[in-house]
């Protein structure tokens, strides 16, 4: 994925515009935040307007109704301040985590249905990290978008103050402004690339730890958590490395507004001092002016940090918006008419295809039909296109040239949910969730009874390996199942298939995860599942083959024959090898069944 393509302030402008239309949703909120925002920016210049009076009448004229009613003002004026500086920040801050709320969702809703070919080029690690990080940044952009503009409104009612009191001072204190621009866009622009870094390296630790932990038993049994280990520390390292740049600049920026504030300040005690000697101001008016400027350097301040926090927001808003707006970030398509599950006929039509980026085709030029009750073994070596085959027909892929129809019509007009929805898959990686087995069984599948759960299971011969554990139907079954051994996955796996009962079905024979003891179940189970369904299936037993209404022999990408066991043995030189090398071990099994 192309990072940026833009310049950087056209890029922001588009972010920006993206960023507020996900607020303006929540424009009353905003606007009820506004109001406050202003109440409080009039109270804190109200604050410091109080000081001259305070000063000139109370210490200066002794008047003592001056006393009385500027401390209850003042005090007035803080709960005032509290109370709206509370709902400005209650209402900014809902408004960014429904906005958070909403854009994780949104992200999540096209990933998920995004091509597999998406995900066979993209680390699963960068995508969860877009979900869970990048999306949190730009919850902070309104807040601090509104912090800014408070601040703004609170630096012009003080630079009002201040010119009110003395223009002239005013001057000398605001001739320094324009300078305070420069660490602004420096900073900001600094910060904007280290954010764009350090959501990338976050991305990288992300994708790594999945791996590593997925990947656990394979480290383990290398003894490989020494490299591994290193390989964390560089990358952890790498992250150190960016978030301390950031803090450099993050902090440096602080200093350099102060020491131009000093600068202003400096002058300002020079020319005001002298104006006071001089007998032409008074004491109350300059330390009143002289409140008002370091009061302004409060929000000069935020100013200066909120531009830095919706730098970074940008980064991330630039990496959330790069899925959801990229033209070629497509999410699957689909037709409209709707698969009715009753299976007549599938139909291969000259069908090629190619992984993206590779050269040769994995499936070359492929004819087929298969009807409807057949039992159609396919089989081939390792890398001979099987897996692929078997991929198109729930449009896990699509080929380049030629169709597929299904009940002659193609694949691609029909709606992908109920295309699906009417085929059953199982594959050598009986995958579960981390839920219970109930859930296992029923996924997918609403308003279920749990009796039709439990003749899934036994049909799966399941049921009676369930009832013996703990919580029975509700055990949990950990990630992936990790709690349950091969064959007991398998088997729920083929029980979920019985329930959603498919009319075709797509097999991929698990062979030597299982014992023989296991396998001999999951047989059993697999022939219930096969009965009355056409059937599918990438045979690796020899009792699959045999029993098949046809077998198809593939070689690298081509189907070279179709036909019986004893016919291709005659004529398909392929097969008769295949079947020396991978099946004839399992003769003597036969041999001894019949
Ligand atoms: N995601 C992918 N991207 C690129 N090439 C792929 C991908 N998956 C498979 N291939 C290639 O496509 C070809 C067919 O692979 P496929 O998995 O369909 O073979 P198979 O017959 O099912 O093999 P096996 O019996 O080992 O599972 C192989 O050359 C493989 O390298």
């Amino acid at each position: 994925m192309k990072n940026k393509t833009k310049p950087d302030h056209i890029q922001s402008l588009y972010l920006a515009r993206r960023v507020a239309g996900y607020f303006f949703k929540y424009k009353f909120r905003i606007i009820l935040s506004f109001i406050s925002l202003a109440i409080v920016a009039a109270c804190t210049a109200g604050t410091a307007f109080l000081v001259k009076p305070a000063l000139d009448n109370i210490f200066i004229e002794k008047d003592e109704t001056s006393l009385l009613f500027i401390p209850i003002l003042l005090v007035v004026m803080f709960a005032l301040k509290g109370f709206f500086m509370f709902l400005q920040k209650y209402e900014m801050n809902y408004c960014g985590l429904k906005v958070l709320e909403e854009l994780r969702n949104e992200l999540y809703a096209k990933i998920i249905c995004l091509p597999t070919s998406f995900f066979n080029e993209s680390q699963v690690g960068m995508l969860m990290s877009r979900v869970v990080n990048d999306v949190t940044l730009i919850r902070n952009s309104m807040p601090e978008f509104i912090r800014m503009i408070r601040q703004g409104i609170t630096m012009v009612g003080l630079i009002g103050l201040v010119i009110y009191r003395d223009p002239y001072l005013a001057f000398w204190a605001l001739l320094v402004l324009p300078l305070t621009a420069w660490p602004f866009v420096f900073f900001g622009k600094k910060l904007r690339k280290i954010g764009r870094k350090n959501q990338k390296q976050i991305a990288t630790i992300t994708s790594l730890l999945q791996e590593t932990f997925n990947g656990l038993s394979v480290v383990k049994a290398f003894a490989a958590e020494k490299l591994e280990n290193k390989k964390f520390e560089e990358k952890n390292a790498g992250l150190v490395k960016i978030a301390v740049r950031g803090v450099k600049y993050n902090e440096m920026s602080s200093p350099i507004m102060e020491l131009i504030g000093a600068v202003g300040m400096g002058l300002v005690i020079w020319y005001g001092g002298s104006q006071v000697i001089a007998g032409k101001s008074t004491p109350g008016t300059f330390f009143s002016f002289m409140t008002g400027l370091i009061m302004l350097y409060e929000p000069f301040k935020s100013i200066n940090s909120a531009n830095l926090s919706i730098q970074r927001a940008l980064a991330g808003a630039e990496r959330v918006f790069e899925i959801l707006d990229s033209k070629t970030i497509n999410v699957e398509t689909q037709g409209h008419t709707v698969y009715d599950h009753h299976f007549q006929s599938l139909c291969f039509d000259h069908v090629t295809f190619a992984y993206p980026g590779t050269e040769e085709p994995a499936l070359q030029d492929i004819t087929l039909d298969i009807k409807a009750g057949e039992r159609v073994a396919i089989v081939g070596s390792s890398g001979s296109g099987k897996t692929t085959l078997a991929g198109l027909i729930p449009r896990f892929h699509d080929p380049q040239t030629g169709q597929i129809l299904l009940n002659n019509t193609p694949l691609t007009e029909f709606t992908l949910e109920s295309l699906r929805k009417g085929i059953g898959i199982v594959s050598q990686d009986a995958f579960l969730f981390n839920a219970s087995i109930a859930e296992n069984i029923a996924y997918s599948q609403t308003n279920i009874d749990p009796h039709q759960i439990i003749q899934a299971a036994q049909a799966a011969y399941a049921h009676g390996f369930i009832q013996e554990l703990p919580d029975g139907y509700d055990t949990i079954v950990g990630e992936r199942g990790v709690k349950l051994s091969g064959g007991q996955k398998q088997r729920i796996t083929i029980a979920r298939a019985i329930l959603k009962n498919p009319s075709l079905l797509i097999m991929d024979e698990a062979t030597s995860a299982l014992d023989t003891e296991s396998e001999s179940i999951v047989q059993k189970a697999l022939d219930n599942l096969m009965q009355g369904r056409t059937s599918i299936v990438i045979a690796h037993r020899l009792s699959t083959v045999i029993s098949a209404d046809r077998i198809v022999v593939m070689n690298r990408g081509e189907i070279m024959d179709v036909g019986k066991h004893e016919e291709l043995l005659q004529r398909c030189g392929v097969y008769a090898n295949l079947y020396r090398i991978q099946f004839e071990s399992s003769k003597a099994d036969i041999t001894h069944q019949k």
